[in-house]
């Protein structure tokens, strides 16, 4: 931390942050620690929500650095239990299971809870990153190895690092913001081979559509960035097509379940 004057106007370093003339603090930060007696809002400033992310990485690295192959499975949060789509979340997550994958979910209710359920009937590896949400449902049952998130963006991050492609099945807004990340991701080329498997023609036909006719069109995607879609009714064939891809760019295949 260096604080001089300079040709009359005051600088001030704060690590890598600069600061000019009336930017310049007025007291330094070892001065705001030691005269701090004996209230507690700093607790609740962004430096000490920085420790705070931190750790979530630190935790959420720790717990998941040696989970082998994975998939996401996602989809939407209020996919009722006794539907058709609940129960292709079931299958889905029995079939990578049984492909040697453990299953990554937002560990919440509806087709999150679905996968979770068939990774753990299939005798497989169900994990659950959920998210602290004001109306907290929590982890749901099925998830084996849990970890509560409060930030999305530290939850995000768990999902590409640790799984090998995104299954996708019915969802709203928290399911689309999770394609376009991975989408965009894969565009400018910061994750290479990751396989995003859209399930059910009919639900993301709208979707498609207007990728192809509005955005395509008016030339704000290239023709190849649809392709990064993978679209299927077959649950099987989404399964291998996230094995194939895993196998083009990754040499050893997926470990079977023990
Ligand atoms: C809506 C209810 C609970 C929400 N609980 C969630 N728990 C964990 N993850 C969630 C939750 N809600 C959304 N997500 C994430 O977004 C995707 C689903 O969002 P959608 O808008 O429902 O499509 C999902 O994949 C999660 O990662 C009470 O029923």
């Amino acid at each position: 931390m260096t604080d001089q004057g300079k040709n009359s106007e005051r600088w001030y370093h704060k690590g890598p942050v600069l600061m000019r003339g009336r930017q310049v603090p007025k007291s330094t930060t070892d001065q705001r620690l030691l005269d701090d007696k004996g209230h507690a809002d700093w607790l609740h400033t962004d430096p000490w929500r920085v420790l705070r992310i931190q750790a979530e990485f630190v935790e959420g690295f720790g717990a998941l650095a040696e989970l082998g192959p994975a998939v996401s499975i996602f989809g939407s949060a209020r996919t009722p239990t006794d539907s058709p789509r609940y129960a292709d979340g079931v299958e889905l997550g029995r079939l990578v299971a049984e492909a040697g994958y453990a299953v990554i979910t937002g560990g919440g209710p509806g087709a999150m809870e679905a996968a979770n359920r068939g990774a753990r009937e299939a005798g497989g590896t169900s994990v659950g990153l959920g998210i602290e949400l004001p109306f907290e449902a929590g982890l749901n049952p099925y998830c084996d190895l849990g970890i509560n998130f409060r930030y999305f963006f530290a939850r995000k991050t768990m999902f590409v690092k640790y799984s090998e492609g995104f299954l996708v099945l019915p969802g709203g807004f928290g399911t689309l913001d999770e394609v376009f990340e991975a989408v965009t991701l894969a565009q400018t080329g910061k994750v290479t081979g990751f396989p995003i498997v859209l399930i059910g023609t009919e639900y993301w036909a709208g979707l498609l559509n207007w990728l192809r006719d509005s955005v395509l069109e008016g030339g704000m995607i290239s023709a190849d960035d649809i392709d990064r879609l993978y679209v299927t009714d077959d649950l099987v064939d989404a399964v291998e097509h996230v094995k194939r891809e895993s196998a083009r760019v990754r040499p050893e295949t997926p470990k079977q379940p023990e």
